[in-house]
Formats: structure tokens, C-alpha cells, sequence
């Protein structure tokens, strides 16, 4: 015998390019149960009930306020009968401090935000011990939902130790190293992943490292190794005099950039003919992100387009890795994650009823 959807109560948060993928999918296949209760991006509120003719738009009339606090719509979230549900879709800093705060007070949380989750340690235990009284999806952080963080922390709870982690962890420096490879400029390249959704709001983040160093915290954390930002090398390929300008301005810079980036690519350590920007864990805590020549028979040299692999040693994975493939980034392949989030929330409660 089928039982009734377990009703959700949704606000989400930064309906950007990701955001709006997401609205559109609920819109077309939420069951009839899920009620978007709220929509705010960084300077306006529209309170629900909304109509689901108007998710996939939920500003396109007039119907929305200055944004204000957020207390009142999670203390509305928490009144209703439905699962108070947060959906992350920003990249703002702002709203990864309210992560904790959410997920202690009962709302579970679904993110593509990496923020919270790669906070510094001071801030780390706080967050993991509220994770355990509400449910916190962060498939969307890392691989764009491929399953690597699910196998990372199937195999913390198996008791099988992680020795290292290795891997490609961006989708855009992935499609950017291919580009280089085969003699494109940085700037032609990236105007064209900006175009298609595979950067960051600000590309900086990507092209400096620090997108893949919050990815690689993301992985130890979820391997229950100790890491933080602080103790990462990283790479970057931004060069010091575009790093702090407007992000026009930064866009406009397109030959400063290409002059850098060569440079970069004529420094970068390895003999081999392929270029990718590797992450690299060893279960002492040295960890790295950079820009690496890679032999023709290296695993990671094989990725294309946007393609991600991260590779897991452990006791039982030595001799070979677990190694998981595939798209690390796409509006589509990121919002299908935050959406297999919503649905294993939705579906775990269902079993608990
Ligand atoms: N693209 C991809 O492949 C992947 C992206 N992600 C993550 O998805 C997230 C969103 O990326 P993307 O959609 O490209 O970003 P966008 O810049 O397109 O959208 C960001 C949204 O967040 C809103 N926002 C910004 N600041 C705040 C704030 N303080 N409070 C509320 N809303 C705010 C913006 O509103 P406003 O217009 O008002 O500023 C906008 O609606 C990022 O964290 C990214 O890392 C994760 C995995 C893959
Ligand atoms: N900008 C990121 C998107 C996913 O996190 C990337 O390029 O991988």
C-alpha cells in the first residue's frame, strides 16, 4: 500500500541560476503536499503560500517585500504541519551562518551553499552537532550530487578510515584546463563557462582555488578527518592585481588574466602533456589544491568538459581507489542534487510516521 508524500514546507533562498533550475523542477514535479512558503534573494521577501504557477517566477509580479529578518519566515516554517525544509541556492556568507541556527531550531536544510560547510574550525563543531538533530543535504556541494560525500560518510560509519583523497573537484577549472591544453586563453574560455552556468557568481572563487579547497574541506569533514581552510596550500590563477577589483571590472581584464594564467601553466609542476587542477589529502592533514601537469596515464588526465573524479584510498581501497566520475558541474545536475535531498528528506520522515 503506497503512503501519502509527507508534506513539505519550503523557503528558498537565493533564486539565482541554480535556484531558478530548482523552482522550475518543483514547480513541474513537487507532489501536490510540498508548499513553498518562502522566496527571498538578497534585498526582497515574497511570503507563501505561493501559487505553484508562480514558483518557477516567484518575483515577477509586485507581491514581494524588502527583505528583513529571516526569523519570521522560519518561525512561520515552524508553525505550519509540514516539514520546515530551507533550501540554500546563494553563495552568501550571510546566509551559511544561518545553517546552524536552522538545523538546531528544527528546520532541515538543503544547500549548494559550501560555505557553512567549510567553516573554520572554530565554527565546525557547532554546525555537526545541529546536523544531528535536523537532516542537512549537502549533496550539492561537492561533484554537483555526484555520490561521493553519501560513500565518504557509508564508509566513516563502517569504520573504514580514509588514507587520502585525490581528484578533480571543478567543473569549471576542469572545462578551463582542457581549454589550455589545447592552446584557448583563460579569458575566452571562462566567458564561456560563465555563459553556461558552470562558475561561481564571482569566477575569482574558482580560478583561485578556493572554490576546490572549500571542496576538499567538505570531503575530509565528511570522512571524519580534521581539516580547515587555513591549512590548505592553495594554487590560485588569479593574479594579485585583478584580485580585489569590481567584478566587471575583474571581466574586463580578460589580457591580464590570459598573461597570468600562461604563466601559471608554464610553472606548474609535472612533466606530462595534460593540465589539471588537483586536489590532494593525505590522512596526516597535508593538503593541497594547485594546477599540475599530469602524465598521459594518470586517471585524472582523462577528464573532459566539466568532468570531476575524486579518488578515495582507504585499508580496503588500497591496491585501487574508489573512484567516482562524472559531470562536477551544470545548473541541471545541481539542482537534480538539492532536489534527491528534498526527496530523502521527505521520504525519511515518511518512514519514521
Ligand atoms: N553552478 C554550479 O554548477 C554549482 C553551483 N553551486 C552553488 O550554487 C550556489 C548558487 O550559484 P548560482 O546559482 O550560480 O549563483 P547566482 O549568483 O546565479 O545566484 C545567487 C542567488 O543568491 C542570492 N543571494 C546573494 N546574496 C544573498 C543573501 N545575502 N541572501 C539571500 N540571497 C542572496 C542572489 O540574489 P541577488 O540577485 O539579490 O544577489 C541570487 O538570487 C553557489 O553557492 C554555488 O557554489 C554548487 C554546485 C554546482
Ligand atoms: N563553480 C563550481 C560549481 C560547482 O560547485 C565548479 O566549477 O565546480
Amino acid at each position: 500500500m503506497s503512503r501519502p508524500e509527507s508534506s513539505l514546507s519550503i523557503a528558498l533562498v537565493g533564486p539565482g541560476r541554480v535556484g531558478r533550475s530548482l523552482l522550475e523542477r518543483l514547480q513541474a514535479h513537487a507532489p501536490e503536499t510540498w508548499q513553498l512558503m518562502a522566496v527571498a534573494d538578497s534585498t526582497r521577501l515574497r511570503r507563501g503560500p505561493i501559487e505553484r504557477s508562480e514558483w518557477a517566477q516567484p518575483f515577477a509580479d509586485e507581491a514581494f517585500q524588502p527583505r528583513a529578518s529571516d526569523r519570521d519566515w522560519q518561525d512561520e516554517l515552524l508553525r505550519r504541519d509540514g516539514i520546515p525544509v530551507l533550501i540554500d541556492a546563494s553563495a552568501s556568507a550571510e546566509v551559511a551562518d544561518a545553517h546552524a541556527d536552522c538545523l538546531a531550531r528544527g528546520i532541515h536544510v538543503v544547500t549548494a551553499n559550501k560555505l557553512a560547510m567549510a567553516c573554520p574550525s572554530s565554527d565546525w563543531e557547532r554546525l555537526r552537532a545541529a546536523s544531528e538533530r535536523s537532516m542537512y543535504g549537502i549533496s550539492a556541494t561537492v561533484g554537483a550530487g555526484l555520490p561521493v560525500l553519501d560513500s565518504l560518510r557509508e564508509l566513516r560509519r563502517a569504520g573504514e578510515p580514509v588514507r587520502r583523497i585525490r581528484g578533480v573537484l571543478s567543473g569549471s577549472l576542469s572545462a578551463l584546463s582542457e581549454g589550455l591544453s589545447v592552446g584557448r586563453r583563460a579569458s575566452e574560455v571562462l566567458e564561456t563557462l560563465r555563459r553556461d552556468g558552470l562558475t561561481e557568481p564571482d569566477p575569482r572563487t574558482d580560478l583561485g582555488g578556493l572554490d576546490v579547497a572549500r571542496k576538499l574541506v567538505i570531503l575530509a569533514r565528511e570522512a571524519g578527518l580534521d581539516l580547515s581552510l587555513d591549512a590548505l596550500v592553495v594554487d590560485s590563477l588569479v593574479p594579485e592585481e585583478l584580485a580585489a577589483l569590481s567584478l566587471d571590472s575583474f571581466l574586463r581584464s580578460g589580457a591580464v588574466l590570459d598573461r597570468h594564467v600562461a604563466q601559471c601553466v608554464d610553472r606548474a609542476p609535472g612533466s606530462g602533456r595534460h593540465l589539471a587542477y588537483v586536489a590532494e589529502l593525505e590522512v596526516d592533514g597535508r593538503a593541497c589544491v594547485g594546477l599540475r601537469r599530469l602524465d598521459d596515464g594518470d586517471s585524472l588526465a582523462q577528464l573532459s568538459g566539466q568532468g570531476n573524479r575524486i579518488e578515495v584510498t582507504t585499508e580496503c581501497y588500497a591496491a585501487a581507489p574508489l573512484s567516482i566520475e562524472g559531470p562536477g558541474a551544470g545548473l541541471e545536475v545541481t539542482a537534480l542534487a538539492l532536489w534527491r535531498d528534498l526527496v530523502r528528506i521527505s521520504e525519511s520522515v515518511r518512514r519514521c510516521r
